[in-house]
């Protein structure tokens, strides 16, 4: 679970983020969803201790990462947007490197590792090296890589950036299970549609700020639209940036 408070980050001049407060609740998929440069990373990266917060409360599973930074990462799985995959190790390698940080043995990597890449269909490229992997084969390694230690909380950074019908569709499926086994899941996007099939919670963040928050019946409700679409334009008072 996770609870966000009053958070507030600026570079210079720029307000990225300008008092956001949300909830993600356990066995629920929450989506932040805004468009370009609305501040959607920066509130994930100051979740998971890369930016400290200017203002604001964080608590991932009752830690703060500003003070719990080493025990966030055993409760935190993180999808980055920036993928980060070192790209002379084979995905394989990439997810066993990070289980090794979590301490994990080897036997468990291995047999956390088949699952995992049975269960997003990486069998094909699993041993080969990441340099050259298409978007896709980017994404799938580095889920496995953010699963690879079993967190309950998860954090998505745009994960479908970039990827196929097929693969969305997987990867969607995937993010189902992880709340219906009860995890958190959070992921930003700026896909409407994206939001609209997958998440309980949508939290709408245009310009740094909370725009709404609530289900997609309530933001429906809120708008006076009968379409999400409309909905969310109306919400965000822009349509500039939002893919439907
Ligand atoms: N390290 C940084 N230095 C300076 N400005 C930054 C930095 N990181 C983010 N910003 C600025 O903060 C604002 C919010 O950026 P952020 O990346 O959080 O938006 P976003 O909602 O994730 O957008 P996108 O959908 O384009 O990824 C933008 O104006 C961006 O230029």
């Amino acid at each position: 679970m996770i609870e966000v408070r009053n958070l507030e980050k600026s570079f210079g001049d720029v307000r990225a983020v300008r008092g956001v407060s949300f909830t993600a609740h356990d066995g629920q998929i929450t989506g932040l969803l805004g468009p370009n440069g609305a501040g959607k990373t920066t509130t994930l990266r100051m979740l998971y201790s890369l930016l400290p917060p200017d203002a604001g409360e964080i608590r991932i599973d009752g830690l703060d990462p500003t003070k719990d930074a080493m025990a966030i990462k055993r409760t935190l799985g993180v999808v980055p947007d920036s993928r980060g995959l070192y790209k002379r190790l084979s995905a394989r390698e990439n997810i066993a490197y990070y289980g090794e940080l979590h301490g994990l043995s080897k036997s468990v990597i291995a047999e956390r590792t088949e699952r995992l890449a049975a269960r997003l269909n990486m069998e094909d490229f699993i041993d080969r090296k990441t340099d050259g992997f298409s978007q896709g084969q980017r994404v799938k390694v580095a889920i496995a890589r953010a699963m690879i230690h079993e967190p309950q909380t998860v954090l998505m950074d745009e994960p479908s950036n970039g990827l196929d019908v097929m693969t969305t569709r997987a990867l969607r499926h995937y993010i189902r299970d992880l709340k219906s086994a009860g995890h958190s899941v959070v992921l930003s996007t700026h896909i409407m549609q994206e939001v609209a099939a997958l998440c309980d919670r949508i939290v709408i963040i245009a310009a740094g700020k909370i725009a709404a928050d609530g289900t997609p019946e309530e933001l429906l409700q809120m708008s006076g639209c009968d379409n999400v679409e409309d909905a969310f334009v109306k919400l965000i008072g822009s349509d500039e940036g939002l893919l439907a």
